[in-house]
């Protein structure tokens, strides 16, 4: 069975305090389970504060995104060498937001998760459809473009420990979440796209994620679907009750 992942997605909301706060609150009550992991993507400059408070908890720190180079002449960006040496564990590449407002590309994306692997950082891979492409049932084939792109290149190893986050555009900060077929039909696609470009066995363990105006009202009925193996979570994982909640859902 594919372990669950519940990752909050903070985006850029919170002052230090409040991420403190937060982390104070739910880092006790998530415990990893053999069903369940959970994860908060915060903003860079509380990264090291929140990895520190966490130590020894099961709550894990992400970076909401990073640069694919090691070093150099690269203002405002961070490195993968930062995050791991800080000691994040995960990072979400090719969010809808960065690929839409800050020219992430497939490519870019393809890069990102190669030097991901390369420093033991887990990607959380973004990939999803706008309302336009899906209106013009272009949603597969955008995906699946995206996530073969994504994943080019990689060890069926780090594939199979690739996280996939479906996130159709028009659900995100919208109130409209995908119905729970609608989201599941797009889930089973990428596994069927990694089992035939990588191997059935890749396919099996990738896990895919959905988000999109998740919360904990509708969190069950998703995580309820077979392809659905988690919830990339903005607006609902602000508030550690809400978050908690979640989490609870995914320990089910
Ligand atoms: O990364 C999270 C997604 O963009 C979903 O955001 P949302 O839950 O506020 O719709």
């Amino acid at each position: 069975m594919r372990k669950k992942v519940i990752a909050g997605n903070w985006k850029m909301n919170k002052l230090l305090g409040e991420a403190v706060e937060f982390v104070e609150a739910t880092k006790n009550i998530v415990a990893s389970t053999e069903k369940v992991e959970s994860v908060v993507c915060a903003p860079f400059p509380y990264l090291p504060t929140l990895v520190e408070k966490t130590k020894g908890t099961d709550l894990k720190i992400a970076a909401q995104t990073m640069h694919f180079e090691e070093n150099g002449a690269f203002t405002g960006e961070v490195s993968p060498s930062m995050l791991a040496d800080i000691g994040v564990t995960y990072v979400v590449l090719g969010h809808s937001e960065r690929r839409e407002l800050f020219a992430e590309t497939d490519e870019t994306v393809n890069k990102k998760a190669h030097a991901a692997f390369a420093h033991k950082l887990i990607p959380i891979v973004c990939v999803g459809e706008t309302l336009e492409q899906r209106e013009a049932n272009e949603t597969m084939n955008i995906v699946e473009n995206q996530v073969k792109a994504a994943i080019a290149g990689l060890s069926e190893e780090q594939v199979k420990a690739t996280i996939i986050a479906y996130e159709p555009i028009w659900a995100i900060g919208t109130g409209k979440t995908a119905t729970s077929e609608q989201a599941n039909e797009v889930c089973t696609h990428i596994r069927k796209v990694v089992a035939d470009t990588v191997s059935a066995a890749a396919g099996d363990a990738v896990r895919i994620q959905y988000g999109g105006s998740v919360k904990p009202a509708n969190v069950e009925e998703l995580l309820g679907q077979s392809d659905i193996d988690g919830a990339l979570v903005g607006g609902a994982s602000l508030e550690a009750d809400s978050f908690l909640q979640l989490v609870e859902a995914g320990a089910k």
